[in-house]
């Protein structure tokens, strides 16, 4: 297996002088081809300050992060789709970015709606889908972008339970048959447990790695199965007694 993102002892500082504040205080991580890595911490503890610059987003201040020259593409607890554009037109942007000729485009999103189910909603608009269904859409625009990586920061943090679940099947299937490389940021742990290979505990502000659990329950997973619900509840408790240090 190769490492897709190396991160080696890497800081980042926002601001400087008496302004200046450790966000990522040396982490070190690695992301193998076709992992799927859940980041997992408090509020604030830098998490998706770690996946902006994995992104590219933004330029770390100490250390090595090497992704290879890898394609990334991102996704966010918002769709973030352009309104004024159909469920086609949104999809197909990163193919029209890439110079892919009309015909194959309509082709290739019309694929990519039929993976995450929405074959036949081409024509609709963001305001007329759920937001299920606007992240759907919003996935298969970051499968059109053909990136190696895919970064998720908290996709289904803003979904009601039942849909999360049947989103968290789905993305499970699509990672394995498109054999994505997936870094995942939640602060939800059942949700880091059900979905990851990987469950990476980061501190309290400054984010360091405290843990990086090896989640080895077979696929599928229920993110109400009990064992899922004790690995869970065994992070939590590390996750409660790092945010009680840090409060003291
Ligand atoms: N552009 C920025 N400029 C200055 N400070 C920033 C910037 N972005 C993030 N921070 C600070 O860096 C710290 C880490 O923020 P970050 O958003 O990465 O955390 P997080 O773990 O993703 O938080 P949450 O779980 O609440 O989304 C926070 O204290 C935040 O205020």
């Amino acid at each position: 297996m190769s490492t897709v993102v190396r991160i080696d002892d890497v800081t980042k500082v926002y601001g400087s002088g008496g302004n200046a504040l450790l966000a990522l205080d040396h982490i070190s991580l690695g992301v193998q081809q076709g992992e799927f890595v859940c980041l997992l911490g408090a509020s604030g503890c830098g998490k998706s300050t770690l996946l902006s610059l994995v992104a590219g987003l933004d330029k770390i201040t100490t250390g090595t992060l090497d992704i290879g020259g890898r394609h990334v593409a991102l996704m966010f607890q918002e769709a973030a789709l352009f309104p004024w554009l159909s469920v086609n037109g949104n999809v197909e942007l990163p193919l029209r970015l890439q110079g892919i000729g009309k015909a194959e485009r309509r082709k290739r999103a019309s694929e990519l709606l039929d993976i995450v189910r929405l074959g036949g909603f081409g024509d609709k608009r963001p305001h007329e889908l759920s937001g299920g269904m606007r992240q759907r859409v919003a996935l298969a625009r970051a499968l059109a972008q053909n990136a190696d990586v895919l970064l998720m920061d908290e996709p289904f943090g803003a979904l009601d339970a039942m849909t999360r679940d049947i989103l968290h099947d789905e993305l499970e299937r699509i990672w394995r048959e498109q054999e994505l490389t997936v870094l995942f940021v939640t602060h939800n742990v059942r949700e880091a447990v059900r979905l990851g290979d990987r469950v990476v505990l980061l501190s309290s502000r400054p984010g360091r790695v405290i843990e990086d659990y090896r989640i080895n329950h077979p696929r599928p997973r229920r993110i109400d199965s009990p064992e899922v619900s004790g690995q869970a509840a065994e992070i939590t408790d590390r996750l409660r007694a790092e945010v009680a240090r840090h409060a003291s």
